[in-house]
């Protein structure tokens, strides 16, 4: 196992302004302190509803967020540091593919501009090189040739997403952190982008962070997640931690939301739904602080950290 990048007690606060004067009377804390690590190679999941954080942590790994405090080490390098950002290839390194392909790709720009962009930036291939590799790219994620000279409205959501896909693999990243990549697309379309990034992660050895609301859509593609709740992280764990042995009602209630898709079993989940949403609703007081803040994780096991006080940790503790 080794890291690759690791979050460190990142906090982003964004300033509330109001009044006359415009002056900064509060903070929304996008971010309150989260760390995690990502190995090189694997998927991690980052998980939560809307509003808290996720995208704030992604934006802050790929340098489109500044951060008030704390640190990303890329490789043991601090990338919160300038001076050793201008040293390692990190731009390069890390890509990112956003939820909405349409705006995320210029609508002026064909194809072959939209991919070849990144390379003319990081690989100093000349123009038939770069018509070869861009030809390559679009083979990777199932897209013939003559579809570099369209324009992005010319396709689906779903091939949209391909081609953010392929300008994000072009440079031979390291990373790529992923935010919400399918949640805009129908069910079947989903699927077979997926595959997509399946097969780039293992063929090319490709870490993803992968963003989503929904714990079903990431059930086959992480090695390992965080739950985000309230810019703090709630559990931590892997696969088999977060789905058979989730301790956090957050967590639990994240899990009761997974729709199910056998008709026999439906209503059982709606009923098992109402169930955790209740005890979330009577019993979250129990669960944060007096703030309504995550506790600090804690260690459950070598690969498992819960935000519980230590009188509602479950087994032996670590
Ligand atoms: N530039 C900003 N200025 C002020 N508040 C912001 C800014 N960007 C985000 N926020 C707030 O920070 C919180 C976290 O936002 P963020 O976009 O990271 O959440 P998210 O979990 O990714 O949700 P979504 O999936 O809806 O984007 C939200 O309350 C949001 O309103």
């Amino acid at each position: 196992m080794s890291e690759l990048l690791r979050v460190e007690n990142v906090k982003v606060h964004y300033p509330i302004r109001s009044g006359f004067f415009n002056r900064v009377t509060d903070y929304v804390y996008a971010a309150d302190g989260v760390s995690f690590s990502i190995e090189a190679g694997k998927t991690y999941g980052l998980i939560g509803e809307s509003g808290s954080g996720k995208s704030t942590i992604g934006k802050a790994i790929v340098g489109l967020e500044p951060i008030t405090s704390g640190h990303i080490y890329f490789q043991g390098v601090d990338m919160t540091d300038a001076k050793n950002r201008a040293h390692v290839n990190y731009n390069k390194d890390v890509q990112m593919i956003f939820q909405d392909s349409m705006s995320s790709l210029n609508p002026r720009k064909t194809v072959f501009d939209i991919i070849a962009e990144p390379l003319r930036n990081f690989s100093g291939l000349k123009e038939d090189g770069l018509a070869q590799e861009v030809r390559h790219l679009l083979d990777i994620v199932g897209l013939p040739a003559e579809t570099m000279y369209q324009f992005p409205f010319q396709f689906s959501g779903g091939q949209r997403q391909r081609i953010g896909i392929a300008r994000a693999v072009a440079t031979k990243p390291k990373l790529i952190v992923a935010d919400e990549p399918v949640s805009a697309l129908d069910l079947s379309v989903q699927a077979q982008v997926l595959n997509y990034m399946k097969r780039i992660q293992k063929d090319y050895g490709i870490a993803f962070l992968f963003i989503s609301h929904d714990l079903g859509v990431v059930r086959h593609m992480t090695e390992n997640l965080a739950i985000m709740h309230a810019g703090r992280l709630v559990e931590i764990g892997s696969r088999d931690d977060i789905f058979n042995h989730a301790q956090h009602l957050y967590t639990k209630r994240l899990l009761a939301a997974i729709p199910e898709i056998d008709v026999p079993n439906r209503a059982k989940n709606r009923a098992h739904r109402k169930a955790i949403e209740q005890e979330f609703q009577d019993q979250k007081a129990a669960y944060y602080d007096a703030d309504g803040r995550a506790f600090p994780l804690v260690a459950v096991s070598e690969t498992h950290q819960v935000a519980l006080p230590e009188s509602m940790l479950e087994g032996e503790g670590f």
